[in-house]
């Protein structure tokens, strides 16, 4: 198969679908890799260690999108790449498509087999190829919420750890999954109190072994977002169903009740945001202030660290990405259950359930297509 990667367009996206070592490894598998010239500069890689890894240099991403069969990506295709999709193309990265009806109707326009990172699913539930940007997001969000927490970022200009004498700050973490464990870890180390609330009373239980009287569990419902909310002083959005749009469990009027200078980091933007006040942000302007609560939404939050991202990323998206490579889309999907759960779209039809609830589209079943 040949297989291409593009440098990544999206505000200060310095990561890269694919590493020397990758293409080392789909090549060794037989396969063609195209690499755009400069894709893996801002991650670290030069033109000259792809080259020596086996692949062919391409000097305009145009002519990868068109040579290839599968073009292996970090983020969504922005609008101006839509034009470059094409009938029957295999692109494998992250979609979001619950919160992005525009690139939902134009993978489904140009009939892309569109596998996305974060809904591909291993069967006990986890998601291998979110996860590894889960952790890194989760321990950034406490890192940029203690930096806005500071009072020339419009924070109330408070430590996180506190000093002896001084009260510590509140970190609530809505969402117990990756995200949040990570940014509990993070919390913790620094010496923040911290709560932690899931709907998963197995996951607070998790949490509750991992952390001790380190932190407070407590279910996440409408009362108890509320009351915690009223004392915080950084609070983590990380709440997810897996393909689906973010509940908006942070309601606009509990703005009111906060702290003056308290932060919310929504690290679950992507999918729309846990925050009914939350809409995307980027590296180049990160924040905004209601209601004296400053919100950060950046919706690539890995993109800031990207030479760990990039690792942590392909070490993960290498495996089925060979895997669909060897036997071609059809026949992966027909053998894994796996991978058929990243199929988002596929020859002009939505094949995941909760995509097509967030849009009210027509849901088909992938297996009734291949
Ligand atoms: N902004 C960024 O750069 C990044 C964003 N993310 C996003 O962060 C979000 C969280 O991801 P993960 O932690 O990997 O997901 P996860 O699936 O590991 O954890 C989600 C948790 O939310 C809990 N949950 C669901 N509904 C809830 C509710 N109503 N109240 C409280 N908890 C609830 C689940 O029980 C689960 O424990 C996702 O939207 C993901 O795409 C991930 C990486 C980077
Ligand atoms: C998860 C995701 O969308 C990111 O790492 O950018």
């Amino acid at each position: 198969m040949k297989i291409g990667c593009v440098k990544e367009i999206k505000n200060n996206e310095y990561r890269v679908g694919l590493t020397p070592d990758n293409v080392r490894a789909y090549i060794a598998a037989g396969h063609h890799v195209y690499i755009e010239m400069g894709a893996g500069i801002g991650s670290g890689f030069t033109d000259n260690e792809y080259v020596d890894a086996g692949a062919s240099l391409i000097d305009n991403a145009a002519d990868v999108w068109h040579l290839v069969d599968m073009m292996v990506k970090v983020k969504e295709p922005l609008e101006c790449e839509y034009p470059l999709f094409r009938n029957g193309l295999i692109l494998y990265t992250y979609l979001h498509l619950a919160a992005d009806k525009q690139q939902t109707d134009a993978l489904l326009k140009g009939k892309v087999n569109a596998v996305a990172y974060e809904t591909l699913q291993e069967k006990d539930r986890s998601l291998p190829l979110l996860a590894p940007m889960s952790q890194i997001a989760g321990r950034l969000s406490i890192q940029e919420g203690a930096k806005y927490l500071e009072k020339k970022f419009g924070g109330e200009g408070i430590l996180l750890a506190g000093v002896p004498g001084t009260p510590k700050a509140n970190v609530v973490i809505l969402g117990g999954g990756t995200v949040g464990m990570n940014a509990c870890k993070i919390a913790v180390g620094m010496g923040a109190n911290v709560t932690i609330l899931d709907i998963s009373l197995k996951r607070l239980e998790e949490l509750d072994n991992m952390f001790g009287a380190h932190i407070q569990t407590l279910v996440s419902n409408d009362s108890n977002v509320e009351r915690v909310l009223k004392d915080a002083d950084l609070v983590i959005g990380s709440v997810l169903i897996p393909g689906g749009s973010t509940p908006k469990l942070f309601k606009q009027k509990y703005l009111k009740e906060m702290k003056d200078g308290a932060v919310f980091v929504d690290v679950a933007i992507d999918q729309g945001g846990c925050g009914e006040s939350s809409h995307v942000t980027t590296h180049d302007d990160p924040v905004y202030k209601l209601d004296g609560v400053v919100h950060y939404c950046v919706g690539n939050m890995p993109g800031a660290v990207p030479r760990t991202s990039t690792i942590a990323l392909t070490n993960a998206t290498v495996k089925y990405g060979l895997e669909i490579a060897a036997a071609g889309l059809e026949e992966a999907c027909r053998k894994s259950e796996v991978i058929r759960s990243g199929v988002n779209t596929y020859a002009g039809k939505l094949t995941n359930r909760n995509v097509a609830a967030a849009h009210g589209y027509e849901f088909t079943e992938l297996q009734e297509l291949i």
